[in-house]
């Protein structure tokens, strides 16, 4: 079924947090069977405006009507009841039940309390087949707390979709899938427009909104500025409604940097790794891609001594024990993780004090550091990254996913690091804050350092990387270096298409 008429309509929706306008008379128009991306930079109150629809963020003032029918919206529960759901990149996933009693929780038959196991495991079988190319041999019974990240999400979808939803609201839900856990997302999307739903989908990542999406509605500052058809917008167009123009990033093929060998590693097993060897100099930025889940955030983590792993590291020439991250961090290696939500900020304290711990930790024993030098190193990383903020004394947790992220970056940054790992490290900030952070890395490796950046899209390899590590099964697959990095060339390499025939293989582009 597909109709004209808008199934969703927001108008004049205000909302203000404290000090921070995070809406203006914003407004969104969806009709049924339609796929509509809510795009906008980071902060620019996409994720306040779904959550009015969802009813967990209460709005100033806002008009929503369903189907033409004016509704109030005062819970989450009452969205249920509308037929409204919504996945976010936060889960709600209970972590000690087990995947089928998550999947039924919330569409259980409310009065009747919880569903019997036997009635719950009829109830949730076909969903749990239908995810099965997703999920893997997961099972009912396995609890939630064992799967990886990415099972979580799809599970937390699945949950989403048991209740039927006639709007479904995507919160960069896919930010933590692989690639083929994606595709079945956006085939299941696509079954749920079929039937009249309306889809709000939102990501920062563009491929996906061109493939996926029909319309879609773009914020600015809390200001809809735009409501865009998404197959007659160029990709370039959609930038430029999300941020204004933006000075393009341009891939700079310069030569490989000749000076010598940073970081050198040697047979680095343990966990998915199975023997990566890796040179890398001064100056260079070193990608490394492949399908996801192959060994890259592992091979990171080893290096920071995050995690337990067997091999030989040298920064410098000098060996390395891969002992623990105040290890890794006293040899000038730092990492920054890709898990905003879980890793690397202290969500209740100021942003002041997250900027600038991990340099107080290096440089000072007592961890005294004047308040004024914390608050001047802060102030310039938040003015370098361009941080929206209200105030340095503000938690992190009133930042947007984005702009925590930035401060993430930034805390490592104000440490200067001979050596610095990033993990996925633009996930889930926008196009214009991705073009700073990148400029910031190459601005990094120009003073001298090693970069080694794991990143799930393609684009930002071929943007910013020296040299290409493509890894399969925890270990270096092949090795693309200057023009060889193109996205087909990465893809190419990932698949294993045209073995053997993927630039110098592993080992032979040591020193
Ligand atoms: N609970 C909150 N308390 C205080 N401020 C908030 C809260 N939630 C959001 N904000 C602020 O409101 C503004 C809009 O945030 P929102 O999360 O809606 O943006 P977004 O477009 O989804 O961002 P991102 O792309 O970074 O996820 C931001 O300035 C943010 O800091």
């Amino acid at each position: 079924m597909t109709t004209t008429s808008p199934l969703v309509r927001l108008s004049g929706v205000h909302k203000r947090y404290g000090g921070v306008q995070a809406l203006r008379d914003a407004s969104l128009t969806a009709a049924g069977g339609e796929v509509h991306g809510l795009l906008g930079p980071n902060g620019s109150g996409k994720s306040t405006l779904g959550k009015v629809l969802a009813g967990s963020v209460r709005p100033d003032a806002a008009e929503i009507a369903l189907a033409g029918e004016p509704v109030r919206i005062g819970s989450p529960r009452a969205a249920a009841r509308l037929g409204i759901a919504a996945v976010y990149q936060q889960l709600s996933l209970v972590p000690d039940l087990s995947v089928g009693h998550n999947l039924v929780l919330g569409s259980e038959p409310g009065r009747l309390g919880f569903l019997s196991d036997r009635a719950a495991a009829r109830r949730v079988a076909p969903m749990l087949e239908r995810l099965a190319p997703a999920l893997g041999d997961v099972r009912f019974d396995d609890a939630v707390r064992d799967l990886a990240p990415g099972q979580q999400q799809i599970v937390e979808i699945g949950k989403a979709l048991l209740r039927q939803p006639r709007v479904l609201i995507l919160d960069e839900a896919t930010a933590s899938l692989h690639r083929d856990q994606v595709a079945l997302v956006f085939e299941i999307v696509r079954e749920l427009r079929e039937g009249g739903a309306t889809i709000l989908f939102v990501s920062h990542r563009l491929d996906e909104i061109t493939e996926l999406c029909d319309r879609a509605t773009i914020l600015r500052s809390g200001v809809t500025v735009a409501e865009t058809s998404v197959p007659d917008t160029t990709p370039d167009e959609i930038v430029r409604l999300m941020v204004g123009d933006v000075q393009a990033v341009e891939r700079e093929h310069g030569d490989v940097p000749d000076g010598p060998v940073r970081l050198r590693v040697r047979g680095l097993a343990g966990g998915a790794l199975r023997g990566v060897d890796l040179d890398a100099r001064g100056g260079e930025i070193v990608g490394l891609g492949g399908l996801q889940g192959q060994g890259q955030s592992e091979l990171l983590l080893a290096l920071f001594g995050a995690t337990h792993a067997t091999g030989e590291v040298e920064v410098d020439g000098e060996p390395v024990r891969l002992a623990s991250p105040r290890t890794a961090a006293s040899r000038g290696i730092a990492l920054v993780p890709g898990d905003r939500g879980t890793q690397g900020t202290l969500p209740a304290r100021p942003i002041q004090e997250n900027l600038a711990i991990a340099s107080i930790a290096g440089r000072s024993r007592v961890g005294v550091l004047s308040s004024r030098r914390e608050r001047a190193a802060a102030q310039s990383m938040v003015d370098a990254l361009a941080i929206k903020i209200g105030s340095l004394a503000d938690p992190i947790s009133s930042l947007s996913g984005g702009n925590a992220q930035k401060v993430v970056f930034g805390k490592w940054l104000l440490t200067e690091p001979s050596v610095v790992l990033l993990d996925d490290p633009t996930k889930g900030v926008d196009v214009g804050a991705k073009a700073e952070i990148y400029r910031i890395v190459r601005s990094l490796a120009d003073q001298g350092a090693t970069v080694i950046i794991n990143s799930s899209e393609d684009r930002e390899l071929v943007t910013v990387c020296d040299r290409v590590l493509v890894l399969f099964e925890g270990a270096v697959r092949a090795t693309l270096v200057g023009d060889e990095i193109t996205e087909e060339r990465l893809v190419q390499a990932a698949l294993r298409i045209g073995e053997g025939d993927q630039g110098a293989p592993a080992g032979e582009d040591a020193a």
